[in-house]
């Protein structure tokens, strides 16, 4: 099947015809020379299916970093090897369950990485872009632009809350839960996380920092936890209700004191590929129907750039494998999310 002209320039990854970049990019408060620094992280032991760690080097075949110089930034990127090292095969058969939690050293070990490598990319002015691999990555990431960013906020944009905790995790599968370890919940003071990770009360997340984008299948224990903890959480009921630009501005004010159109607090945003409908997004390991439309997930990004605030970005759970008949689909989606993020305009 050939797709209509019409539909190239955003269904076709490596079209060289793109939309002109918003000039807002001169106003990103926290990110000095536009420079991005691409972190590919090739890790799929948050979860149980192979595959996911292809995801970053299919992002960057299709194109990814060829775009993001066309809009004007200037791209960093060093390779895969720094967390290849970390992951050998006689490590991952010794990496034996601690609890309910699978691969928990490995996981520790990529994450703590994660959070170095993101730490001094931001504190050095720049925007870190990681691409995932599975969804625990996003623990190291938002800890390490915590570290550049003590006041930071986290939006993140997923099908799931990704809230467990070791006590409540049924899959053991650790890409279900880097947010309860990123706030510091009860329980998450564990073994080999609790090596590295920061004490009480320095540079964990906040939980009223926070803000959720696009749920549907969240674990009745991560319910308790969310309501327990009082953290702001739109469904895709809410996006159903008030549609995404209230969403987004609903999002933005309150992770900004609840002040109307105050946009001063810097962004990491953490989206997760699920969030999308997988009609959009087909290529993932744990898709739930009725999610955000391809709009709706662009528009996400288009108004976080928009803020001038964005200081950091992960886009992760590709997993070209995965339904392979439509792996082009889904990675030309991710590029294209990603280009929205970092200035891409319609007009
Ligand atoms: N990053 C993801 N795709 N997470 C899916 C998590 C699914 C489920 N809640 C679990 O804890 O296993
Ligand atoms: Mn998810
Ligand atoms: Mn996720």
């Amino acid at each position: 099947m050939s797709a209509a002209p019409a539909l190239t320039s955003t269904a076709n990854c490596g079209s060289s015809e793109r939309p002109r970049a918003n000039s807002a990019v001169d106003n990103l408060r926290f990110v000095k020379n536009k420079t991005v620094s691409l972190i590919g992280c090739p890790f799929s032991s948050g979860q149980g299916r192979p595959g996911v760690e292809a995801g970053p080097n299919s992002l960057v075949s299709a194109g990814l970093l060829e775009q993001l110089t066309q809009l004007g930034w200037t791209v960093e990127f060093t390779g895969y090897q720094q967390f290849e090292s970390i992951v050998s095969s006689e490590q991952l058969a010794k990496d034996t369950p601690i609890g309910k939690m699978k691969n928990p050293r490995t996981v520790s070990h990529v994450t703590q990485a994660v959070a170095t490598v993101v730490a001094s990319k931001a504190k050095e002015g720049k925007i870190p872009l990681t691409l995932g691999g599975d969804h625990s990555l996003g623990l190291g990431t938002v800890l390490g632009s915590l570290a550049a960013h003590p006041d930071l906020a986290l939006i993140w944009v997923d099908a799931h809350a990704d809230i467990n905790t070791p006590q409540t995790t049924d899959s053991g599968n650790l890409h279900g839960c880097p947010v309860s370890f990123l706030c510091n919940l009860e329980d998450t003071q564990v073994e080999p996380f609790s090596t590295w990770l920061p004490g009480p009360a320095s540079k964990f997340l906040d939980p009223k920092r926070l803000v959720y984008i696009g749920l549907r299948d969240v674990d009745s224990e991560e319910k308790t936890i969310l309501r327990k903890h009082g953290i702001k959480a739109f469904s895709m009921h809410e996006v159903d209700r008030y549609g995404i630009g209230a969403v987004v501005d609903m999002a933005l004010d309150y992770i900004n004191d609840g002040v109307k159109g105050k946009r001063e607090r810097p962004i990491h945003l953490s989206f997760d590929v699920d969030a999308l409908d997988p009609s959009v997004a087909p290529s993932t390991g744990t898709p739930v129907r009725g999610g955000l439309s391809f709009r709706e997930g662009h528009y996400i990004c288009e108004a976080l750039y928009e803020t001038g605030a964005l200081v950091a970005m992960d886009l992760m759970e590709v997993n070209p494998s995965l339904m392979p008949a439509d792996a082009e689909q889904t990675i030309a989606v991710g590029c294209s999310l990603v280009r929205s993020a970092f200035g891409e305009t319609l007009l």
